[in-house]
C-alpha cells in the first residue's frame, strides 16, 4: 500500500464505520486496489476510515486525489468546517459525500456568509444537501422551536428530504461524547395526521419541519405553527410552487405575512427558473428575500445534464389514437414482460399509503420498472434509474427537463443515461423545440421491423 503520511485516508463505501482490526483485515485482502484509494487528503479526524468497496468510491477517491494533487477546490469538509457541527460532517463522510458538487462549492460559502440565495442548478446536482448543510449550520438543537422550514410541492419529495435530513443528524445518537439532545425533523405533509402534528408542535417543537404548503397553511392559520424563531426558510422546486395557482397565495403569505425576510435566511431552489432576472426582481420587490439575494446559477449554458443521451422513436399513429394511460401500460408490461425487474405503479389517483409503498419497494428492490405520471417528475431521487421512457411528450420544455432529470443522478459518475421519447411523427417539431430551448440533441432510434 503506497502510504507515506499519517493523514492518508482510504475512501471505500459502507455506512457503518469499520473497527480498526476489521479495517486492517479488509485492507490486507484488498491490497491490489488500495493504491488507487490512497489519498493525501487532510481531514481533521485523522483516524477516519471510510469504507466504500464499490466503483463509486473509486471515482470519489480518484476525484479527491486529482483535486488534491492539482491543489484544486476544497473538500466538503473544508468548506463546511467552521460552520457545520462535527457530527454532521462525520456523517457526511460516512455516507460518502467527500467532494462538493459544483452547486455545493459555489453556494455554500455564499450561504455561510448569511446571504439569501437562489440555487439554480441542474437536476441531480445536489441542491438538497446544499440547503441542508446551511440549516445544520444555523440551528441549535437545544432550542425548543422550529428553526428551519423546507417547503416542497409533493408528499413524496417531502418524505425523501426528511429522510436525508434525519440521516445527516443520525450520528449524534451514536456518539456518547456529544450532547444528548438531537435534531428533530418533522414531516408535515399532505395525507399526514395533522392532529398528531399539532400535539407534537405544542409539546416539543422540532428543529426542522419539511412541509407541503397545504398542510402548513392550515397550521399557520390556526396559529399552531408560529414561525417566529425561523432562521432558515427553503422553498424547493420554487418555480413549480409559484406556477401552481392553488398554492401561490399561501406561499406569498408564508414569505411575507407570517415571517419577515429580515429575520431569516431564505433559499429558493430549482433546476428551472424561467426569466430569472424577473424572478430576482420580484424576490426583492415583494420582500420574499432581502435585497442582496445571490443567484447561484450553475451550468447556465447547459441546463440539461451532459450525461443524458436522448433518443426518439417515431410512430405513425398511437394505438386507437389514445394517449397511453398508466393502466394500459402497466397491464401491457405485466402481460408481456418476463425479465427480473419488479413492475410498479405510482400515480396521483392512488392513496397516500400505496404511493409510499411503491416508492419503498422501488428503493429496496434489486431492480424496477416504475410506471408513473408527473408526480415523480420533480425532485424525486432514485439514483439507480438508468432509463426514462416518455410515452407521451410532456407539455413544456421545463417539464421535459425535470422528467429527464430523474436519471443521471450520480454526481461523479461518468456513465451515460438514456431518455427515450415515443412520439408521433407530427410531434417531431415539438421535441425539436425542446431541443433548441434546452440545448440538447435527440437522435432517432430506428426500430427493426418484423417480417
Ligand atoms: N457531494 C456529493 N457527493 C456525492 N453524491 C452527492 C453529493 N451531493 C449530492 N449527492 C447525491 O446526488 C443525488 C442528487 O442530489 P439531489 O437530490 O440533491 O439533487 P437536486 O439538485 O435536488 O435535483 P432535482 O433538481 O432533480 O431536485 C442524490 O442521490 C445525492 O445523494
Amino acid at each position: 500500500m503506497a502510504s507515506n503520511s499519517a493523514s492518508q485516508i482510504l475512501a471505500i463505501t459502507k455506512t457503518a464505520p469499520y473497527s480498526k482490526p476489521r479495517a486492517s483485515r479488509f485492507l490486507q485482502s484488498r491490497k491490489p486496489y488500495l493504491n488507487l484509494c490512497c489519498l493525501s487528503q487532510k481531514f481533521s479526524n485523522d483516524n477516519a476510515l471510510f469504507c466504500l468497496p464499490n466503483s463509486k468510491s473509486f471515482l470519489l477517491a480518484k476525484e479527491l486525489e486529482e483535486r488534491n494533487s492539482n491543489n484544486h477546490s476544497p473538500t466538503l469538509r473544508e468548506i463546511c468546517q467552521d460552520h457545520v457541527p462535527g457530527n454532521v460532517l462525520r456523517r457526511l463522510e460516512e455516507v460518502g459525500y467527500l467532494v462538493p458538487t459544483d452547486v455545493q462549492r459555489e453556494a455554500l460559502p455564499v450561504l455561510f456568509s448569511g446571504n439569501d440565495c437562489i440555487l439554480h442548478a441542474q437536476t441531480g446536482s445536489g441542491k438538497t444537501l446544499t440547503y441542508l448543510l446551511l440549516i445544520y449550520s444555523q440551528i441549535n438543537p437545544k432550542k425548543s422551536a422550529v428553526q428551519a422550514l423546507i417547503v416542497v410541492p409533493t408528499r413524496e419529495l417531502g418524505m425523501q428530504i426528511t429522510k436525508v435530513a434525519r440521516m445527516l443528524a443520525a450520528a449524534r445518537h451514536m456518539d456518547p461524547e456529544l450532547e444528548q439532545k438531537s435534531y428533530t425533523v418533522m414531516a408535515l405533509l399532505d395525507g399526514g395526521m395533522l392532529r398528531r402534528h399539532k400535539s407534537w408542535l405544542k409539546a416539543e417543537p422540532p428543529a426542522i419541519v419539511v412541509a407541503t404548503i397545504g398542510s402548513l397553511s392550515q397550521l399557520l392559520e390556526k396559529q399552531i405553527f408560529k414561525p417566529d424563531s425561523l432562521r432558515v426558510l427553503v422553498v424547493d422546486e420554487v418555480d413549480f410552487l409559484f406556477k401552481s395557482s392553488k398554492q401561490v397565495s399561501s406561499l406569498r403569505k408564508l414569505l411575507t405575512s407570517y415571517s419577515s425576510c429580515n429575520n431569516r435566511q431564505t433559499v429558493f431552489a430549482s433546476a428551472s427558473i424561467l426569466q430569472h432576472r424577473r424572478f430576482i426582481h420580484d424576490c426583492i420587490q415583494q420582500k420574499w428575500t432581502k435585497g442582496d439575494v445571490v443567484h447561484v446559477h450553475v451550468n447556465r449554458i447547459m441546463p440539461m445534464p451532459a450525461c443524458l443521451y436522448h433518443r426518439f422513436v417515431s410512430e405513425k399513429s398511437k394505438k386507437s389514437g389514445q394517449a397511453s394511460s398508466t393502466t394500459v401500460l402497466i397491464d401491457f408490461l405485466r402481460a408481456s414482460y418476463e425479465g427480473p425487474l419488479d413492475i410498479l405503479l405510482l400515480e396521483e389517483d392512488m392513496n397516500f399509503n400505496s404511493r409510499a409503498a411503491s416508492l419503498t419497494d422501488v428503493r429496496k428492490g434489486d431492480g424496477y420498472l416504475l410506471v408513473s405520471t408527473d408526480i415523480v417528475a420533480r425532485g424525486i431521487d432514485l439514483p439507480e434509474t438508468t432509463h426514462i421512457y416518455n410515452f407521451d411528450l410532456p407539455k413544456t420544455a421545463i417539464d421535459y427537463l425535470h422528467r429527464a432529470g430523474r436519471t443521471g443522478r450520480k454526481p461523479f459518475s461518468d456513465k451515460k443515461y438514456y431518455v427515450t421519447n415515443i412520439i408521433l411523427s407530427e410531434e417531431r417539431f415539438v421535441l425539436q423545440r425542446f431541443e433548441n430551448e434546452l440545448m440538447f440533441h435527440c437522435e432517432e432510434l430506428i426500430m427493426e421491423t418484423q417480417g
